[in-house]
């Protein structure tokens, strides 16, 4: 039996990162007591509060991102952190390394109906001289990060984490430990399974149309093996399943707000999952370019995703071609 921390120290992880995936998964850990407690804490249900990209949040959306902030903010480690629940970066330690990015409960909308949902976190370092409280200093393409993962919180807790050397996972105990129960998890290259909002379909661009089409004819069409379809909403849960038994999992661009490049964040989803998925063995990609190598520009800039198995996104990209 491995602890998360034996596991670490085992694979060369420094003490300045091992003390911040500790104090990450201290709170991961109050967020699971509670999302477990659920109505008995009067947690469930929505807030007053609307984000800085317009949604409303969740009471739990909010309990999650402070428990989150003010654990990371009094780790000295930390030079600053970004929320999709803040408007702005907040400032750590002057002197710490690290930055942290997370989505303190991803699929939140699943919370009242006690499906599963997630935190997605990403770890980069502080470029010298600059605030952790500058959005500058968050501008980092995907391929920067140090670390990147998430909390899985289902019928049980699982963290899944890559620090760059492969991705594991680790089962949270009853005695409030992490323990590794998985090691150099690979995505099967070729499934049968896919995932996507087909409630906008007639958004999407007529490449992905034309992919989905050829999807749902199954074994009578040009793809020539029939598919299932699975979408839970929680991009952790979809994550989770197509590390475990592959898939595809899509959220492309569509043109409800032809402004925006998609509905997920860069910051907070598109690059912690591209992480894991890569070193996992699959392929991660906006259909016209892979996530991680995208500079960004805003801190919550939205992207457009299409991740999991390597066979079936190289398939996915051959209906998207560049002008
Ligand atoms: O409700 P939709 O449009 O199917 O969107 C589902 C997607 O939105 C998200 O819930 C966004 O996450 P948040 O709950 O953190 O806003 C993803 O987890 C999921 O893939
Ligand atoms: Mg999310
Ligand atoms: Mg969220």
């Amino acid at each position: 039996m491995l602890l998360l921390n034996q596991h670490l120290k085992h694979n060369d992880t420094s003490d300045e990162l091992i003390e911040l995936i500790d104090s990450l998964m201290l709170s991961c850990k109050e967020i699971a007591i509670k999302l477990r407690e659920g109505a008995l804490a009067g947690v469930l249900g929505t807030s007053e509060g609307v984000n800085v990209q317009g949604e409303t949040q969740k009471k739990l959306d909010i309990i999650s991102n402070d428990i989150l902030k003010a654990v990371l903010l009094d780790n000295p480690t930390v030079a600053g952190v970004a929320s999709e629940e803040e408007d702005h970066p907040v400032p750590g330690n002057p002197d710490g390394k690290y930055l942290v990015t997370f989505d303190p409960l991803d699929g939140s909308s699943n919370i009242d109906v006690n499906v599963s949902v997630g935190t997605i976190f990403s770890i980069l370092e502080c470029p010298e001289g600059v605030s952790g409280g500058d959005d500058s200093a968050f501008m980092q393409s995907g391929r920067k990060q140090v670390a990147a993962g998430y909390v899985l919180y289902g019928p049980c807790a699982v963290l899944v984490m890559t620090t760059g050397q492969g991705v594991n996972m680790y089962t949270l105990s009853h005695g409030g430990d992490f323990i590794l129960t998985e090691e150099a998890v690979k995505i099967p290259e070729q499934t049968q399974e896919f995932g996507i909002n087909m409630s906008n379909q007639r958004f999407w661009e007529p490449e992905m149309q034309s992919y989905v089409n050829d999807l749902l004819q199954g074994e009578e069409g040009p793809l020539g093996k029939r598919y299932n379809m699975r979408w839970v909403a929680s991009m952790v849960a979809e994550v989770h399943r197509i590390l475990t038994r592959g898939g595809i999992f899509m959220y492309p661009w569509d043109k409800r707000d032809p402004a925006k490049p998609g509905k997920l964040r860069l910051m907070y989803e598109g690059n912690p999952m591209s992480f894991l998925i890569e070193q996992a063995g699959g392929l991660s990609t906006t259909c016209y370019d892979d996530i991680m190598d995208i500079q960004p520009e805003k801190i919550h800039q939205r992207v457009a995703v299409g991740l999991g198995s390597k066979a079936e996104v190289e398939t996915m990209l051959k209906y998207h071609v560049k002008d």
